[in-house]
């Protein structure tokens, strides 16, 4: 069952693009996020530096396909200002309504409550989500290299480049990251969990992370939990995390997050 999970989402994002398009034709969009170009925080060299501190993007996520509610009714603004607080590099904001419960009003609330860049977390499968994730003034969109054709990875990363906006190209195995190292990817999300069959294996990115090139940033994506997990991590090379639930979902965010990141 949960193999054609990703199937339905992505077919899912192009009935919700086709709709998009006719409410906001893709010329009005490309007018709106010219126009915010200026505003824009980066999150390349929020991972970037320092570089010898371990970085997180901290995700406000209300739910997912394989959780279910994760917690439906959180407070996007009051999350972002307690990751912010707690140290958070960068957040991550779940935009999927159909699937994650999110929406661009979370980013939005979420990006205007800190000064942290912001990640537009969404199945990205058209130009179209890109203008929009520069329209509503996201600092950065996933491109998740499992959904996409060669093509559509080297348009996309060049439609980010042009737009001034920064791509985390996620992967999850030896071809994906072939594939993202193509497009010369400078941040690249190593997914744990693989998105079909919904298995979370924190190994994934430790030893997908040797493979990458000197310049390119890893960010060990899913399924780590504690202080102990991000250790693991460090010890094999990786200091950079993006979390979710477990941030989420802990009684104090900003305490849980300052625990992860030690020091
Ligand atoms: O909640 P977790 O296990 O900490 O995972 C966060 C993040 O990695 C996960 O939400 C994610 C990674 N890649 C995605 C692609 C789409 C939607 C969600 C995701």
């Amino acid at each position: 069952m949960a193999a054609d999970i990703l199937d339905r989402i992505v077919a899912h994002k192009k009935d919700e693009v086709a709709a998009c398009r006719t409410q906001t034709p893709l010329s009005v969009l490309k007018d709106q996020a010219r126009t915010k170009t200026a505003n824009r925080r980066s999150f390349y060299e929020a991972l970037a530096r320092p570089a010898d501190q371990v970085r997180i993007i901290a995700e406000i996520k209300r739910a997912s396909p394989s959780k279910g509610d994760i917690s439906a009714d959180l407070d996007p603004a009051g999350l972002a200002q307690a990751y912010e607080r707690g140290g958070a590099a960068a957040l991550s904001v779940l935009t999927d309504r159909a699937f994650f419960k999110g929406g661009p009003a979370d980013l939005l609330a979420a990006r205007n409550a800190c000064s942290l860049p912001v990640l537009r977390k969404d199945f990205v499968i058209s130009d179209y989500q890109i203008y929009e994730a520069a329209a509503w003034d996201a600092d950065a969109v996933l491109l998740i290299v499992r959904i996409l054709s060669k093509q559509q990875l080297s348009e996309f990363s060049g439609l980010c480049n042009e737009l001034g906006i920064d791509a985390l190209v996620e992967v999850h195995t030896e071809s994906d990251l072939a594939a993202a190292m193509d497009v010369g990817a400078a941040v690249i999300g190593i997914n744990n969990r693989n998105l079909a069959s919904f298995d979370t294996d924190i190994e994934t990115a430790m030893s997908l992370s040797a493979k990458l090139g000197a310049g390119q940033i890893a960010v060990a994506a899913s399924g780590i939990s504690s202080r102990k997990d991000i250790e693991q991590n460090l010890k094999a090379g990786i200091s950079r995390f993006l979390i979710g639930e477990s941030l989420v979902t802990a009684d104090d965010p900003e305490k849980f997050l300052t625990r992860l990141i030690g020091g």
